[in-house]
């Protein structure tokens, strides 16, 4: 299995829409995590005008019981990004299956979750400011995930 992208209860579809997109272009599989602020059914992408839908894939997990239920059966890591961790991203060895957990633009993920995952990691940056859009957190982490596991490589190879 690709790297993954989780999407935590997601709260703007503008950001959503972007992390697909990226899942689409770098082939990283997507997750969404509900419930979310707006509805997240194929057929409500496609009202959106997201043409990217085609060349992602997309779970839909009902809570995060049900996400943990299916990565605990899989197998994979959990990577949380959050601004409350210690790791900078640039620190943490990746493997190539590792799910990446990004919280809600509002309020991040809850103690139980960041608990939950095997690791958490940050972007570092500037002091006392509060922290990136997901989305950019999401490209950052996810260019260096790949960068290290050889996904950038393998993108250069299939064209
Ligand atoms: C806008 S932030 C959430 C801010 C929220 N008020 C909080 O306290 O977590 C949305 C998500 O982006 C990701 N994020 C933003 N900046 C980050 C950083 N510097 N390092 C790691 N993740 C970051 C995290 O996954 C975070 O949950």
């Amino acid at each position: 299995m690709p790297l993954r992208l989780a999407l935590y209860q997601p709260d703007i579809p503008q950001n959503t829409g972007t992390m697909l997109r990226l899942c689409a272009c770098l082939g990283v599989d997507a997750a969404i995590i509900e419930p979310a602020n707006f509805p997240v059914s194929d057929r409500a992408f496609r009202r959106a005008g997201m043409d990217y839908l085609d060349r992602v894939e997309i779970q839909r997990h009902a809570s995060f019981a049900a996400f943990e239920r299916w990565r605990s059966g899989a197998g994979h890591r959990l990577v949380l990004l959050t601004t409350r961790a210690a790791i900078p991203h640039v620190a943490f060895t990746f493997q190539p299956d590792d799910v990446l957990l990004v919280g809600r633009e509002s309020a991040g993920v809850p103690d139980a979750v960041h608990e939950a995952a095997d690791a958490r990691i940050l972007v570092p940056m500037r002091p006392a400011l509060r922290s990136l859009n997901v989305a950019m957190a999401a490209a950052m982490v996810v260019g260096e995930a790949l960068r290290q596991t050889g996904g950038f490589a393998a993108l250069a190879s299939s064209g």
